[in-house]
């Protein structure tokens, strides 16, 4: 898996779902990144405009990239291994329900997963892991980033 040359890495949030207000989304997003930088030397900066590493958008079924949305469940989002152009950016499909609580699907922890693919991380084979393929059951609200993923992110960071 490739990952960034650098630490300082830039986000740029291109547009809103509706189903949160923007608050929720800023704040989701924000968190889902700390998740990492609190346990690498990453940090994320949000810019407003121009270049950056890690775009992200809402969108649904055919949106250019060759890997269309699906409607609502089936995939939830998807993002690209760090590199250039579209390399980092997460893509949320936007047929699905984000919420901030613990009803499906929670943005923080879809977000959380999608950007650990933007850093460089593939699944995981533990079950337990955030980055296991499929959506978890865990309570949002007390999120711990399991030993699995820890290591997985050191080994690219650290
Ligand atoms: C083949 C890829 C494009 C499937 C896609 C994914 O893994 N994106 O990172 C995805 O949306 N997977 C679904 C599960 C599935 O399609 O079977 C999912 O729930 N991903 C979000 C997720 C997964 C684990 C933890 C938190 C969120
Ligand atoms: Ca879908
Ligand atoms: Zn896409
Ligand atoms: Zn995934």
């Amino acid at each position: 898996s490739s990952a960034w040359q650098k630490n300082d890495i830039t986000y740029k949030i291109v547009n809103f779902t509706p189903d949160m207000p923007r608050a929720d989304v800023e704040s989701s997003i924000k968190r889902a990144f700390k998740v990492w930088s609190d346990v690498t030397p990453l940090t994320f900066i949000r810019v407003y405009e121009g270049d950056c590493d890690i775009e992200i958008q809402f969108v649904s079924g055919d949106h250019g990239d060759n890997s269309p949305f699906d409607g609502p469940d089936g995939i939830l989002a998807h993002a690209f291994q760090p590199g250039p152009r579209l390399g980092g950016d997460t893509h949320f499909d936007d047929a699905e329900t984000f919420t901030k609580n613990s009803q499906q699907y929670n943005l923080f922890l879809v977000a959380a997963h999608e950007f650990g693919h933007a850093l460089g991380l593939h699944h995981s084979t533990d079950q337990g892991a955030l980055m296991y393929p499929t959506y978890p059951s865990t309570d949002p609200d007390n999120f711990r980033l399991p030993q699995d993923d820890i290591d997985a992110i050191q080994s690219l960071y650290g």
